[in-house]
């Protein structure tokens, strides 16, 4: 596999989580891109927010996707919620978009232990019916984007690991 897998969907569906288990049941290499964001600037998403504005943010996922598209192989890469939107997120590798509607994803975050520090870490996160909004502009966007969508409505992230290694991975 030379390819990047590249997991994009809404803050929350479980992205990273995923990822996680992925590399758990199958090894391979894995990034996060908040991650890598969060170490070059060397202060958290929410901080870069308060700070310079979402347009920087979105500045800086397009210079992480150039890298990524030029520089890096092989690699499980889970991404922001927004990271969809670079322009050349084709050329990364093959798209795989975790789907749930609104309410699962609100529910899940809710579920966590630690719910509360979850949704202040998440600037677009902060008001329901905000979020809402957002996750109904995006959908058709994101199913634009994916080479395929992977339903993780009701599953469990071992079974959804398993799916996506059968499917994307080892196919
Ligand atoms: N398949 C799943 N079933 C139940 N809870 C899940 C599942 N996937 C993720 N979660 C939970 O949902 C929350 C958000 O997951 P996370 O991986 O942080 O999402 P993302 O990286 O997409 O923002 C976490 O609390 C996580 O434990
Ligand atoms: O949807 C978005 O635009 C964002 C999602 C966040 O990542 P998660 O999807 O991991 O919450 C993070 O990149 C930033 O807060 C912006």
């Amino acid at each position: 596999m030379a390819k990047n897998i590249i997991l994009i969907g809404f803050m929350g569906v479980g992205k990273g989580s995923i990822a996680r288990e992925i590399v758990k049941q199958h090894p391979m290499v894995a990034l996060d891109t908040d991650d890598v964001i969060e170490s070059m600037e060397n202060r958290k998403i929410k901080k870069i927010f308060e700070e310079e504005g979402e347009a920087y943010f979105r500045a800086i996922e397009q210079h992480v996707a150039e890298w990524l598209e030029s520089d890096v192989r092989n690699t499980l890469i889970s991404t922001g919620g927004g990271f969809f939107k670079v322009k050349n997120l084709k050329k990364i590798g093959t798209v795989v978009l975790l789907h749930a509607d609104f309410d699962t994803i609100h529910r899940r975050i809710l579920a966590h232990p630690n719910a509360e520090k979850k949704l202040k870490k998440r600037p677009l996160f902060q008001d329901e019916a905000r979020a809402r909004a957002l996750y109904d502009e995006r959908e058709k966007h994101y199913m634009k984007a994916a080479d395929i969508v992977i339903d993780v409505e009701g599953k469990s992230p071992e079974k959804i690991a398993k799916e996506i290694i059968k499917k994307v991975i080892r196919k």
